[in-house]
């Protein structure tokens, strides 16, 4: 049980983690902190936060569990705004797309990793933001993953994995390193190929053309270039060596493709497709 949790960021993922969590009665009270007062003031409305505070130390006086679900370019200032002002036994958590930047944002405010710093991701979202997008069963059946550090107290670690077992979400942990590549490939690279497809297109003469034709094929390999440019901006900039291996990796898979299509290498085609084919075909059947 939580008696009272901070939610700094109370967007679709700090939004869907309080009506989840206050659905299971698992917090006494859930307080809101941003600088957005009309955002604030929707997720009161939206019964999304019992109530919230426009200034950090007030905010986290009495919390023992403290979220932050800003943009991962926020995480640092809002870590720097709480440093000295938590109450003993309070646990510090995360839900940042990518882990080695916040890890880097609290060695630099704090001095060294605090053992109730516990950075963790929930892997799950939508292309819409904003506390209207939030949902309460966001989490159900989907991993969160915990990265914590030998500084990590086993205590803290498992405040956080309760929180969100209460949420709904099956939690798991990794290493930063490991996290940062894993999520490179399966998350941040169709983000940034999904945003470039879109972009490609429109600088088409063919446009026009394009968007009108475009079908069930273009919408479901394009849903997420609808996601925040701001959150992918941040990922990108916060996880871009991972990002730039997987970036080489497909393009040199794309130049093998290019080379196989322009020399009508039928074999070749068939082979990269059933594979990829297989592959997915997999992927889902474990999903099910
Ligand atoms: N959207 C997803 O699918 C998804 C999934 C997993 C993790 N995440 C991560 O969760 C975090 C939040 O993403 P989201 O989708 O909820 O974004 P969101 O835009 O819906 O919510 C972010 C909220 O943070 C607030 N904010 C911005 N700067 C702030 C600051 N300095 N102090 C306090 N509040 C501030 C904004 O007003 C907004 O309400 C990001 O770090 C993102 O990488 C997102
Ligand atoms: O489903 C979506 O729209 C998402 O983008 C969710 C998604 C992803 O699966 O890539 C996006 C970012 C995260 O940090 C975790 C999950």
């Amino acid at each position: 049980m939580i008696n009272k949790l901070v939610i700094f960021g109370v967007g679709l993922i700090g939004g869907s983690l309080a009506l989840a969590l206050r659905e299971a009665n698992y917090c006494k009270t859930v307080v809101g902190c941003s600088r957005n007062i009309q955002n604030l003031d929707k997720a009161v409305e939206l019964g999304v936060i019992d109530s919230y505070s426009l200034d950090p130390v007030e905010a986290v006086k009495g919390a023992d569990m403290i979220l932050l679900a800003v943009p991962m370019g926020a995480m640092a200032s809002v870590l720097a705004s709480i440093h000295g002002h938590l109450e003993p036994g309070a646990v510090v958590t995360d839900a940042g797309s990518a882990k080695g930047s916040v890890v880097l944002a609290a060695k630099s405010v704090f001095g060294t990793i605090p053992d109730y710093f516990v950075p963790a991701h929930p892997i799950a979202g939508r292309e819409k933001s904003g506390v209207e997008a939030a949902i309460v069963d966001l989490y159900v059946d989907h991993k969160v993953i915990v990265t914590p550090l030998p500084e990590t107290s086993a205590e803290a670690e498992l405040k956080v994995t309760e929180m969100w077992q209460a949420a709904g979400a099956k939690v798991e942990s990794m290493d930063v390193e490991t996290h940062d590549q894993v999520l490179a490939a399966t998350s941040h690279l169709p983000h940034v190929v999904a945003y470039s497809l879109v972009d490609t297109l429109s600088k088409s003469d063919a446009s026009d053309a394009i968007f009108q034709y475009a079908a069930g094929g273009f919408r479901d390999f394009t849903r997420i270039a609808s996601s925040d440019p701001t959150m992918w901006r941040d990922i990108c900039l916060e996880n871009r060596d991972a990002i730039l291996t997987s970036l080489e990796e497909l393009q040199e898979n794309l130049q093998t493709l290019h080379e196989q299509i322009s020399s009508s290498d039928s074999d070749g085609i068939m082979k990269t497709f059933t594979h990829a084919k297989s592959v997915r075909d997999a992927y889902m059947k474990n999903q099910s």
